[in-house]
């Protein structure tokens, strides 16, 4: 079914919405067709991982509501597919997640914080995404990430990554800590300038 979207700063554009059954772990995530989804031989794909926080309430501790509004026109342009995958907190939930923010206002950093509450530093799995695109008839894809682990992984599930574009990036005072965590720690390629080899 299609589904108007308008985004925050008036953004707009047309999703056709997929749902699915039979998906390994049971968990309702969605895929957005956007653009000339059905026409293009290599689908520009954007896995994103909900962030409840800075999807829906703009939270500036990450840069994942910025990173959801520049996929969704991203990929209008080019077709293809935005997968919503319901792995809030990097698949350890809306409360861990925001435990893990208590911590990391108590100086631990995003994985640290993980660590502390007896997780893993990223709890995510992505056989649901890969058998969402295999659904979708998606064998061959560009993918629209920084997260070098998005692409190894789906690459082991039997998708054919053709390319992979990195986001803008997205930094901001609340963010910084969080995304120089992130490049320095689990190698997401984001160009932080100067802000990359400076203590905290
Ligand atoms: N556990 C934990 N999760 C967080 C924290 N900050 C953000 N997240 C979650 O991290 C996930 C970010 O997902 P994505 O936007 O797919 O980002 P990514 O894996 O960093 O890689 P990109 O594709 O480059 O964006 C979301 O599920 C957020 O809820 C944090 O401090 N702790
Ligand atoms: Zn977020």
């Amino acid at each position: 079914m299609r589904i108007p979207l308008r985004f925050g700063d008036g953004y707009e554009t047309e999703a056709e919405v997929v749902t699915f059954t039979g998906l390994e772990d049971g968990l309702e995530h969605l895929a957005l067709g956007l653009g000339a989804f059905d026409a293009v031989d290599v689908p520009l794909v954007r896995p994103h991982s909900e962030c409840l926080t800075g999807d829906v309430f703009g939270s500036q501790r990450c840069d994942c509501g910025a990173q959801l509004r520049e996929a969704a026109e991203r990929i209008t342009d080019a077709g293809g597919w935005l997968l919503y995958l319901r792995q809030e907190g990097r698949g350890i939930g809306l409360y861990n997640k925001l435990d893990a923010y208590a911590l990391q206002d108590q100086g631990l950093d995003t994985y640290a914080a993980n660590r502390a509450l007896e997780f893993a530093d990223d709890e995510r799995d992505y056989t649901a995404a890969a058998q969402m695109l295999a659904a979708l008839g998606v064998r061959r894809a560009a993918l629209l990430t920084n997260n070098p682990d998005k692409p190894a992984r789906l690459r082991e599930l039997g998708l054919q990554v053709e390319a992979v574009h990195r986001t803008g990036v997205h930094l901001r005072p609340a963010n910084a800590h969080y995304l120089r965590a992130k490049a320095e720690q689990t190698g997401h390629a984001l160009d932080l300038g100067g802000l990359l080899g400076r203590a905290a």
